[in-house]
């Protein structure tokens, strides 16, 4: 399924956090959304998953504005894992997953062999398949990110929007679940922090500053030190990785730029 964003504006206390922001997330791609903090990624995953409602613009499924549809529309088709999302309550990691089959069902339906099966196969994927019985407060970060992503697999939906998913978890945990989002086939909008994991995984990416859209394409067209100066206020050298080719960041010491400040 196709996402696009068309010229949304996201406004709170009274100005515009997001501007005028024009996106596309074609079916089956990883697209990533990067920037400083407070720059805008988060708000506009929110207006994606129908958090935040946009001032102006659109946000498009298959060509199809998203507020036409029902909720339960909306969410087969969109997951979502949220920055920091958690939960109070002590559900157990099963309990957890199988909230992410609610879409498909009322909410007093009995979940059927076939969700415990879908359940089960997403832990799997994660890797938390010993930890189905465990209580989710118990759980370290890391794990219980895993959980919120085994949760948004369960859903089966079409598009997955991912605030920082790698968020608290180690390096190993971090590639794979990156590898594994890739691998879904699903249309990925994910709002990165590491530029390169980015540049690793995403087909293409758009750096937004200061709730403006800065920079659209392939990673190795937008991750240029010109644009890491400019947006981040780093000084970094692009190399391609000895492996994939991909572009990899190396950032100058911290010292050195004070230098080149003096
Ligand atoms: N409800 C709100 N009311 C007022 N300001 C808000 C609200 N939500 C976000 N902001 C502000 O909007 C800007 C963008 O925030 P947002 O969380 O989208 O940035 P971000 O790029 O995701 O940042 P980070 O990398 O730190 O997670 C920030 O300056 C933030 O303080």
């Amino acid at each position: 399924m196709d996402l696009s964003l068309h010229g949304v504006t996201v406004n709170a206390a009274g100005r515009a956090l997001v501007e005028d922001v024009t996106l596309d997330a074609p079916a089956g791609r990883f697209v990533g959304l990067l920037g400083p903090n407070g720059s805008g990624k988060s708000t506009t995953l929110r207006a994606v998953y129908h958090v935040l409602k946009p001032a102006a613009g659109a946000v498009l499924l298959d060509g199809r504005p998203l507020d036409t549809l029902a909720p339960r529309e909306r969410a087969r088709a969109i997951a979502a894992v949220a920055q920091e999302s958690h939960t109070e309550f002590d559900f157990t990691v099963a309990e957890v997953v199988a909230m992410g089959r609610l879409p498909h069902h009322g909410l007093l339906d009995r979940a059927t062999a076939a969700d415990l099966g879908i359940c089960a196969a997403a832990l799997r994927q994660v890797g938390l398949a010993d930890l189905a019985g465990r209580g989710v407060l118990t759980l370290s970060g890391g794990e219980r990110q895993r959980v919120l992503i085994a949760r948004a697999l369960a859903q089966q939906p079409k598009i997955l929007v991912l605030d920082e998913p790698t968020n608290h978890l180690d390096i190993r945990h971090q590639l794979e679940v990156l590898a594994l989002v890739r691998r879904s086939g699903l249309t990925v909008l994910a709002a990165l922090h590491d530029l390169n994991l980015a540049a690793a995984v995403c087909d293409t990416v758009h750096v937004l500053d200061g709730g403006r859209l800065v920079a659209s394409g392939t990673p190795a067209d937008v991750l240029t030190p010109e644009l890491l100066a400019d947006v981040f206020g780093v000084r970094a050298h692009v190399v391609p990785h000895p492996a994939s080719g991909r572009p990899q960041l190396l950032f100058d010491r911290l010292e050195s730029q004070e230098d080149s400040h003096a």
